[in-house]
This record gives structure tokens, sequence and C-alpha cells, in this order.
């Protein structure tokens, strides 16, 4: 079956309802599957067999629903003018309460006049503004969710106008308009988010014509790879790109949250949306507009709030008979004191009505996904990317971080200390064992090449390619047999050590120096120490990490002894001459016992990553970040780790003071309208007071801040 990936944008998806009812309605269409809608992105996506639907079929029946399909534009620029918002007052919510209330006023100047048929035009009023809302209901019934609020409303006016309460049947229909605009707005600062990404890419350019010195300004969005932007001092820069001319400190905050301005020179890649300072630049465009970082963080972020956390499916499942339960409870609220009991049918049938009207489960279902969406935006806006709520409720809970040392507790650029040579020249042995590394990517290779540069050594020719054997060595073949550059247990296994030179290597290792052994056939020809300086930040975010009380561990593959002088330096316990396959097996045994978070630079160390509860990708550059790993930092400091972690568990304790709040006032309110406390516009009033008080705390994340940092 060939499927197609379907992915739009709906507008009129304002509350959490109508996203759960828009995803039992796509579900229920045949030839659809994996269907996501995300309430704080606004979006649906969906795969779809084109034999048996078509998009245009997906996108009749939302407007069936009552909702507006838009296609999702692909670059920030064209967001901004594709998002671009109503002024309040032609909001269609806002037009339809102004509707409903003037119908209604309409109806209380005629029964000044003809006092005798008040309530017949009280009654009238209500059911003129009943249509839609019933209309909606009945849509949504033949859609597969006939529990919806507007099922509620419906049922909970007519029985009002029934006994005789006509004009508060009035009130509620309007207040229930006002509460669904409010919740529209709500809606809209909870999307608020990602637009701050997306506002800060610039929406024109200003394009050097070719070959000339004249500056064009044209869309952001219509900039081609090759093209020569001019950004003055001050301005943001339209498109990522290289620098061909001029110098200046750039602001990349939009990109990594650090605000430290970086300073930019010929050659150098700038992000679309950072600040260019001071200086005015030249920057040749290397990518199109849809695939500046900046769009991929912004794509990330809404991909990321589609896909539902755990409790989020929880609290789905909860809501899905949530709402049945409280209509049951309604009615027997109604029946059972005046049958049971001899009282007054007009005083339960009024209580069961207000039980009715906070049966609605809207701030229940919007207490998850609005606070992950705010977490989510929230980190992406200090260079923290998490790919969706899963991974940042999984986050939340890690009770381990294990660390790779190379390019994460360590800068990742070891340099050549110390040449020993067994057959003469320190030189000979440099150069043959550059020649070995010639091709290699492995950081210590790189190191032992341009160590051999820099003495301007003559390097033998290699035959044929290199051999890794990870985790262990490389072997290359020289003019005179084969080579091998390893580690000394690697040498140890092929050949014996002469025990001087044993010395000498246990002595370099307890200095935190990586040895790695020369060896050509059976003889050791020397050893070459490396150096890999523990990155500034690393030691204050270990400690950052314990005394949350989390646990941390540095996983290499170095030697024993090199590993634990590094560890001890940083405070932090080590398991050394991890082969690759060992490392995978440390983090699988850990997570046996909690989740553990795994940091690596995203570059060799996949695999690993992948096996941990959460990999961190880190330090390995924006590119291969962004796509590998569950999370990474933009930013590239240890210290995003604690910060991660610290805003996962702040978005978790916000996700349960909304289920608080939410499931509190309906508690409060059940309990009141029994007593007869809660009249039925208090009742409509408390449920749409929960959802917006319930996406207020949500947006307080928003404004989150790393404590200690
Ligand atoms: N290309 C190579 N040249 C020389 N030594 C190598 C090479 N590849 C691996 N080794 C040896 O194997 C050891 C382990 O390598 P591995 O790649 O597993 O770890 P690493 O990436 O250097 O360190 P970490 O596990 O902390 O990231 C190295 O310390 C080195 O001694
Ligand atoms: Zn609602």
């Amino acid at each position: 079956m060939a499927t197609d990936a379907y992915r739009i944008r709906v507008e009129g998806m304002d509350c959490a309802s109508c996203a759960l009812k828009i995803e039992t309605a796509m579900q229920r269409l045949s030839g659809v599957a994996d269907v996501r809608v995300s309430y704080s992105a606004g979006t649906l996506a969906l795969r779809f067999d084109q034999d048996r639907i078509s998009p245009s079929t997906i996108d009749d029946e939302l407007c069936s629903l009552g909702f507006r399909p838009q296609a999702i534009a692909s670059s920030p620029s064209s967001i901004a003018t594709e998002r671009k918002r109503l002024p309040w007052w032609q909001d269609a919510k806002l037009q339809s309460v102004m509707i409903a209330a003037a119908v209604f006023a309409l109806a209380f100047a005629l029964s000044q006049l003809f006092p005798a048929f008040e309530r017949w035009l009280y009654s009238a009023a209500a059911a003129i503004c009943l249509i839609p809302i019933a209309r909606r209901a009945l849509i949504g019934a033949r859609s597969g969710s006939p529990f919806s609020i507007e099922t509620l409303m419906s049922v909970a006016a007519v029985g009002a106008v029934m006994i005789g309460e006509a004009e508060e049947a009035a009130v509620v229909i309007v207040l229930f308009g006002v509460g669904e605009w409010l919740e529209t707005f709500a809606a809209g600062r909870a999307r608020a988010g990602i637009e701050s990404l997306i506002d800060v890419v610039p929406r024109t350019a200003r394009r050097l014509r070719d070959g000339s010195d004249e500056v064009e300004e044209i869309p952001a969005a219509d900039l081609m790879i090759g093209d020569v932007v001019v950004v003055r001092p001050g301005d943001r820069i339209p498109s990522d790109g290289k620098v061909i001319d001029g110098h200046s400190d750039v602001n990349e905050a939009p990109i990594t949250g650090e605000s430290v301005p970086v300073a930019k020179a010929v050659g150098d890649h700038v992000y679309a949306g950072s600040i260019n300072a001071n200086g005015e630049l030249r920057i040749e465009t290397t990518n199109a507009a849809a695939d500046n970082t900046i769009a991929r963080i912004i794509h990330l972020v809404e991909q990321a709030q589609e896909t539902k956390a755990p409790t989020e499916r929880m609290i789905d499942r909860l809501s899905r008979w949530y709402t049945p339960a409280a209509m049951l409870v309604a009615l027997l609220v109604i029946i059972v004191p005046p049958l049971g009991f001899g009282e007054d049918w007009a005083t339960w049938i009024y209580r069961g009505l207000a039980t009715l009207l906070i049966a609605c489960p809207c701030a229940l279902v919007i207490s998850t996904p609005a606070a992950i969406a705010s977490g989510l935006a929230a980190g992406a806006r200090k260079g923290l990317l998490i790919k969706g709520g899963a991974v940042l409720e999984t986050l939340g809970k890690v009770k381990t971080v294990a660390f790779d040392k190379t390019g994460t507790l360590t800068l990742g650029q070891p340099q050549v200390t110390d040449v020993v040579s067994v057959i003469g020249q320190d030189d000979a042995v440099l150069a043959r064992a550059a020649a070995v590394e010639g091709n290699t990517s492995h950081p210590i290779g790189q190191a032992i090449v341009r160590a051999a540069k820099a003495r301007a050594l003559q390097t033998p020719i290699v035959f044929g390619g290199s051999q890794a054997v990870p985790g262990k060595a490389i072997s290359a073949r020289l003019k005179d047999g084969f080579a091998f550059v390893g580690s000394p247990h690697f040498a140890a296994e092929r050949t014996t050590i002469p025990p001087e030179l044993a010395t000498t290597i246990s002595g370099l290792e307890h200095e935190g120096k990586t040895v790695v052994v020369l060896i050509s056939g059976k003889t050791c020809e020397g050893v070459i120490a490396l150096r890999d300086e523990p990155r500034p930040d690393a030691a204050g975010a270990l400690r950052q990490l314990t005394s949350k009380g989390i646990a941390v561990v540095m996983l290499t593959g170095d030697n024993a002894r090199t590993a634990q002088a590094i560890a001890g330096q940083l405070g932090i316990e080590a398991r050394a001459e991890l082969l690759p396959d060992a490392k995978l097996a440390e983090i699988r045994r850990l997570k046996a016992v909690s989740p553990v978070a795994m940091v690596g630079d995203g570059i060799n160390d996949a695999p690993a990553l992948a096996a941990a509860s959460v990999g961190i990708a880190m330090g390995g550059g924006t590119d291969v970040a962004l796509e590998t790993a569950d999370a990474a930092l933009l930013n590239d400091r240890a210290h995003g780790v604690a910060e991660l972690i610290a805003l996962s568990q702040a978005t978790l304790g916000n996700i349960w003071q909304n289920i608080s709040i939410a499931l509190g006032l309906k508690a409060v309110f059940l309990a009141t309208s029994l007593l007869g406390v809660t009249t039925l516009w208090m009742a409509i009033l408390a449920d749409t007071g929960a959802t917006v008080l319930v996406t207020a705390n949500a947006l307080r994340l928003l404004r989150w801040r790393a404590s200690a940092s």
C-alpha cells in the first residue's frame, strides 16, 4: 500500500476538544492512518492511501466539521505573512457572540412592550441562537464525537427553556460564545511561543544585483543559494550563509539562546535570524529559505508538538469517557431525588443541567498539550531543542546522566603533547603514524595528522586504504609492511611492549593524556601522547546535576588511567576501556534501573544515544545535532544538560498543576451544583474559566529561565 504524508494547518481549532473531534473524525475516514492533531500548533498531520482517499476529501471533511484547512508555508517569512491575524473585531467567534447578544437584546426590548409574551420571546431567541451550536453538535455526532461541548450546551439550553428558565438559557448561550472567544484568544497566545521564533527572520533581504554594487530589496523567501545579501549593522541576517566580506559581532541568540555576540569574519558561517551588531557584512546565501537552520528548528518544534506525550494520551482516553460519565451523573441528579425522595422536579432538573454544563472536558484535555507546547517553545528559544512531549516527560524523570568523554566533557580537540620514539627519531614516529591516520575521521588521528603538518613532516606513502578497528586502532600498509596506531591495550594484544616503554605510557596516562602506540609488524616503534582539555564549564555543569540528585557517569573508550585522571578533575565516576558494544551494554544496564540520558556529540556515538531513554546531542554543530538524538543542545554548553532537565521538570510540574486546576474546579462546581448554589451561567463561566486558567498557567512556562547557571 502506497501512502502519502499530508500535513496542513487547521484554522478554527481553538479548543482542545476540537482537536480531539478532528482526530476522531479523521480516524474514521477509510484509507487514513497515523493521524496527529496538534492543538498547540494548530496542525493536522496524517498518512493517506492514494488509492482510497484524496487530500481534497480530507479537506472537505474538515470544512464540514466547521474548520478551515490551509496549506503550510515552508519558510518562516511566508509563515509570518500567512499567519497575519485579523483584527479582533473581525473574529468570527466574536461576531457570533455579538449577534446572539443582539437577538437577546431585541427579545428583551419586545418583552417590555408585550409582557405577556415574555417567555415566548426569550424561548424563540434562545432557539435562534442555539441553531449554529446544535448544528455543530450534530455534525460532531455524525463524525464520531456525540458527546461534544456543543451537545452538552444544546441539551442544557433546551432543558432550561423547558423548565421555564428561557432567560437563563439566553444568558448561558451568550456566555458560551464569550467563553469560546476567550479560548480562541488563549489558543492564539499559546501559539505565540512558536511565533516568536518565526518573527526573528526578516521578511525582506537586501540583495546585491549581479556583478554590480546596487542593492535591491526582495522578499527573504525568494533568496536563492548563491545570492549575495548586504546586512547593515543592527539588521537581522535574512538567510543562512557564509561571510564573504566584512567583519562584525553577531548575536546568535535566536538559534543558540546565547546572547553573547560571536565575532564573524570572512569565511564564517552565519544563521538566518541572528542580529548583526556593528559592521556591514556581505553574505553569500548557502540555504534556501525553507532550509535555514531557524526554519528547521521551527519545523522540528511544530512536529514535536504534534507527537503526544504519554500523559496526554492518558488524559485523552480519560476525557473520552469523562463526558458520557458526567452526563450520566447529570441524569442521576435529575431523576434520583424526585423519584427516590419525592423532591421537587424543577429544582433538580436545574441542578442536573448545571452539572451537565461543567461536564465539558476542555480544560482537562488542554492541560497537558498546552504545558508541553510552552515547554518545547521555551526550550527552543534557549537553544534547547526537544523532539516531542514524550522526550520531555522522560527527561523530567531522568535519574542518571551518562556522558561520552570526547567532545562532550572535553573539547574534543586533542593536541599531541609528547612523542616518544623507540626507533630513534621522534619525527619518524609522528610521520609514520600520520601516514596511517591519513584519512581518519577519529579526533586522535586528526590530531596526529595536524601535528605532523605543523612540524612540516614528509609522510611516507600508504598502499591501499586504511582499516579501522573500532574502539581500538587503525591500520594501513606502508612500504615496509602493515603498521598500526592503536591503544596500548591493543598493542599488548599484538605484541609485547618493552617494560621501560610501558612505564612511560602509564606515566603519561596518569597525567590525563591519551596514549597511542605505533606498531610495525611486531615491533613497537614509539608512542604518541595527546591531551584533550576538559570543557571549561564541564565541572560546574556536572555539579549542577549532582546537586539535583542526579547521578552522573562518564563512559569512554579511552584507557582507565587517562579516564580516571580526567574524571578526577571533573569529580565524576568513570567507566573506561569500553568498546562500542560495551558502551551500549552499560547504557542498557543503567536503563534497567531508572531512566538514563546519554549525552554525546552525535557523531560517532549514535547507537549509544539511541539506546538511552533520552539521547542528547551536543557539540556536534547544529546540523548533525538537529537530525540525530531526542534532544539537542544548540548552544554547545555543558550546562544545557541541567537546563534541559530543569525545564522538563518544570513542564511536568506545570502539567500536574493544570490537571489539578481542571479537575479541582470541576469538583468544586459539582459539589455546589448539587447543593443548588451554582446557577447555569456560573457553571458555563466555570468551564471556560478553567480552560483560560489552564492556558494562562501553561503560558508561564514561556518565561521559564534556568535558575542556576
Ligand atoms: N584512529 C585511531 N587512531 C589511534 N587510536 C585509536 C583510533 N581509533 C581508536 N583508537 C584507540 O581506541 C581508543 C578508544 O577509541 P574510541 O573511538 O572508542 O573512543 P573515543 O571516541 O576516543 O573516546 P570516547 O569514548 O571518550 O568518546 C582510543 O582511546 C584509542 O586509544
Ligand atoms: Zn470547552
